[in-house]
């Protein structure tokens, strides 16, 4: 695992793993989720932006332990049930990182046209002690950490954003507090024409178990 480094690296505390699949192993997974994900549609797949619904630049599928739901962007979703490539991988990801996860949030990215706005993972279903975990299969995509206090002109510190690379078959572990720190997003890239998909494994509390 590559240790990512910013002059605020306590509070950035990001660990990159580039070839955490083989390339074969990896097209093979990508290919699985292909068939298996089914994406949300209708209201699910909208975000509410001041108090106004758009459809998001991406698809999305949320996945899970019976019963957990997640509010994101203002629009609840309830977890579908693991498919077993999500299984497979999640358990991949729990013998690397040594943490447990109840929830995966999938999106995919048809090219380099759909993208993430800037965002913190900072929902308060969300178990502060557990790292998210990310895994990239299909292109390859910048994505970009801004600090929240050098966001905007009128920030009030000027400190480096740390942008990665997200390549296929990557695992990139996002640890606390740097969700609280930090904001991140995935541009728009023109030049991307292949798609991509995300998988961030998260632990929700059960608290928020309907
Ligand atoms: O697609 C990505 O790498 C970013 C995903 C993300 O930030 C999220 O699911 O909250
Ligand atoms: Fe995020």
């Amino acid at each position: 695992m590559t240790r990512i480094v910013s002059r605020e690296t306590k509070r950035c505390n990001l660990k990159k793993r580039s070839n955490c699949w083989k390339r074969e192993e990896a097209d093979q997974l990508f290919k699985q989720l292909e068939e298996e994900v089914v994406y949300s549609t209708g209201e699910e797949a909208k975000v509410h932006v001041f108090g106004k619904l758009y459809n998001i630049p991406r698809k999305q599928a949320t996945h899970g332990d019976a019963g957990l739901t997640y509010t994101y962007s203002g629009v609840k979703r309830s977890a579908c049930p693991w498919t077993p490539t999500l299984e497979y991988i999640r358990d991949a990801v729990t013998k690397t990182t040594g943490q447990a996860f109840n929830f995966v949030l999938v999106n995919r990215y048809k090219d380099g046209q759909d993208h993430m706005g800037e965002h913190r993972d900072d929902e308060k279903e969300l178990d502060p002690f557990c790292p998210i975990a990310s895994v990239s299969l299909g292109a390859a995509r910048d994505f970009i950490f801004r600090h929240r206090d050098a966001r905007g002109k009128q920030s009030s510190r000027q400190i480096e954003p740390v942008k990665l690379e997200l390549t296929h078959g990557s695992l990139l572990l996002m640890n606390p507090p740097t969700n609280t720190f930090w904001y991140h997003s995935l541009p728009v890239r023109k030049r991307v024409l292949l798609p991509r998909i995300n998988l961030t494994f998260r632990r929700i509390v059960l608290d928020s178990k309907k």
